[in-house]
């Protein structure tokens, strides 16, 4: 009684057929849950489904999403084989867990990342490095050609990820390295694959012993298998290499120092390091890439947004030097620019879900304990009444008097506890890597191809559909 409204739950199935029929109506989620709010929910703020077995509400409204996210009654993460079988049956890492071990490895992870840089001067060294390759390689593409066609909605990954991945494992990849080339498809897909509240094999466990392949769940763990042992592998190297009298490099060292001091002892293990590397790679890197994804389609489609961010950038850091993150402060349009390619990403997708921890209410309604909650930013950050024209991009929105300025009802990296750890790193490899590229080079339509679209791939998260640019260098 009192739960939050939504269509009506059948034995077995909950209301999954309804919500099915909308989808594949509607192409995406979104639309969907859009949909059956305004069918069943007379004030918008929530929405309650049952997938199966999983008891979800979707928090639509602003006030319904700070209410909840400062609840701490709904600071739990969901458990369940969706959730278990990213980490081997077991709760580990710090995307999707909660209570003391969460608590102490995101105290760990944070302390010790720092050490290398992380939310520091270091971390912005290692994107303007990478920003370097990247123009490098951009001139090699192009040659003596003059230009060159790219494929760009995941032009930036490696790059991204070697900024993550230089402060983890100390190591940075080619954008042409096989393996890498072959993880990324995996996660690629992956992703498009699942929503953020799960897949069929998650609502319907028995699916993933009856029907494997057709359930996704095969798909699922021989990816994750991939992704251990990439992992594992390089813990192993990092052991095997191991001098206790030496300073750390990185972070696997920095664990690996704490794991032969302590032993497996509280909630550090080896697993847990696994698991933690995982959800970084997951979690920092597909959202960035994706979020650049959409920046530059829309960059593409709006030149104007393109000369403006120039202009800046010629007046500011000029031709000679490359932008680094000290010209932040003085560059509010690029800036802005950054701001609107994370709403735009965000925009298109769910938070990452949390579970309540215990019965609580929510905007007045009731949330049984173990239910799903989560964010819709859909709403939020694609709101006409908060965002005109939402769809569009315009970096103008985030600037008061030519200064940054950021509203209460911006919050694309989630609040209070839960809050996304890595939105430093984030913001400072849009940045970098934006500016980068446009100082040295314009990026157009390429001949013969339409228009970026504006129509995205759906999943877990959300990417801007493939398209192929035009780039020229500016000189
Ligand atoms: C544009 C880029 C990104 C966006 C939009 C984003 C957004 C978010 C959101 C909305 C959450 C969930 C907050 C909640 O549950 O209430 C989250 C959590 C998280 N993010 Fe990010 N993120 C981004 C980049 C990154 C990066 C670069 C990293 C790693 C360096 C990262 C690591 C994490 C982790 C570990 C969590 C779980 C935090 C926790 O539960 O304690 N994210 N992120």
């Amino acid at each position: 009684r009192n739960f939050p409204p939504g269509p009506k739950w059948l034995p077995v199935l909950g209301c999954a057929y309804e919500v099915k029929k909308l989808r594949d109506k509607n192409g995406y989620f979104y639309k969907c849950i859009k949909e059956l709010t305004k069918l069943y929910s007379s004030d918008g703020h929530l929405l309650g489904l049952k997938i199966g077995k999983d008891r979800i509400v979707l928090v639509n409204s602003l006030e319904a999403n700070k209410e909840m996210l400062y609840n701490e009654d709904i600071d739990g993460r969901p458990k369940g084989i969706f959730y278990q079988t990213r980490t081997w049956g077991e709760r580990k890492g710090v995307l999707v867990t909660d209570g003391e071990l969460w608590k102490e490895q995101r105290r760990f992870l944070l302390k010790h990342l720092k050490d290398f840089g992380f939310g520091r001067k270091g971390m912005a060294q290692i994107s303007s490095n990478e920003g370097n390759f990247m123009v490098r390689d951009v001139y090699n593409a192009i040659g003596d050609r003059g230009s060159v066609e790219l494929y760009m909605h995941n032009f930036f990954n490696t790059y991204i990820l070697n900024t993550l991945w230089s402060m983890m494992a100390g190591l940075r990849y080619e954008p042409n390295d096989p393996q890498m080339i072959h993880l990324q498809r995996l996660l690629y897909d992956l992703f498009a694959a699942i929503d953020m509240v799960g897949c069929a094999f998650s609502h319907f466990p028995i699916l993933s012993v009856v029907s494997p392949s057709l359930s996704g769940y095969k798909n699922f763990v021989a990816t994750h298998e991939r992704i251990w042992k990439f992992l594992r592998d390089e813990i192993a190297r990092h052991k095997k290499r191991f001098d206790p009298n030496k300073e750390d490099n990185d972070f696997m060292d920095a664990y690996i120092r704490a794991l032969n001091k302590h032993g497996e002892v509280n909630t550090y293990s080896e697993g847990q390091l696994v698991a933690m590397c995982m959800d970084m790679f997951m979690a920092g890197t597909e959202t960035t890439s994706k979020s650049m994804s959409f920046g530059f389609s829309y960059l593409v489609r709006d030149q104007e947004v393109q000369r403006k961010a120039q202009e800046e950038i010629d007046r500011v850091v000029g031709k000679e030097r490359l932008p680094n993150l000290d010209d932040r402060p003085n560059m509010p349009y690029n800036e802005a620019i950054v701001h609107e390619c994370v709403r735009h990403f965000m925009g298109r997708t769910l938070g990452v879900p949390h579970r309540a921890l215990a019965d609580t209410t929510l905007i007045g309604y009731k949330i049984p304990r173990d239910t799903m909650v989560v964010s819709n930013y859909t709403n939020i950050l694609m709101d006409d009444t908060l965002y005109p024209e939402p769809y569009s991009f315009k970096p103008e929105r985030f600037l008061k008097n030519g200064k940054i300025s950021l509203p209460d009802h911006y919050f694309p990296f989630g609040l209070a506890k839960h809050r996304c750890l890595g939105d430093v790193l984030a913001k400072c490899n849009i940045f970098i890597f934006t500016t980068t590229i446009l100082q040295k080079f314009s990026v157009l339509q390429a001949p013969g191809q339409p228009l970026p679209c504006l129509d995205h791939v759906d999943g877990a998260t959300p990417s801007a559909a493939p398209f192929k640019a035009l780039i020229v260098p500016r000189n």
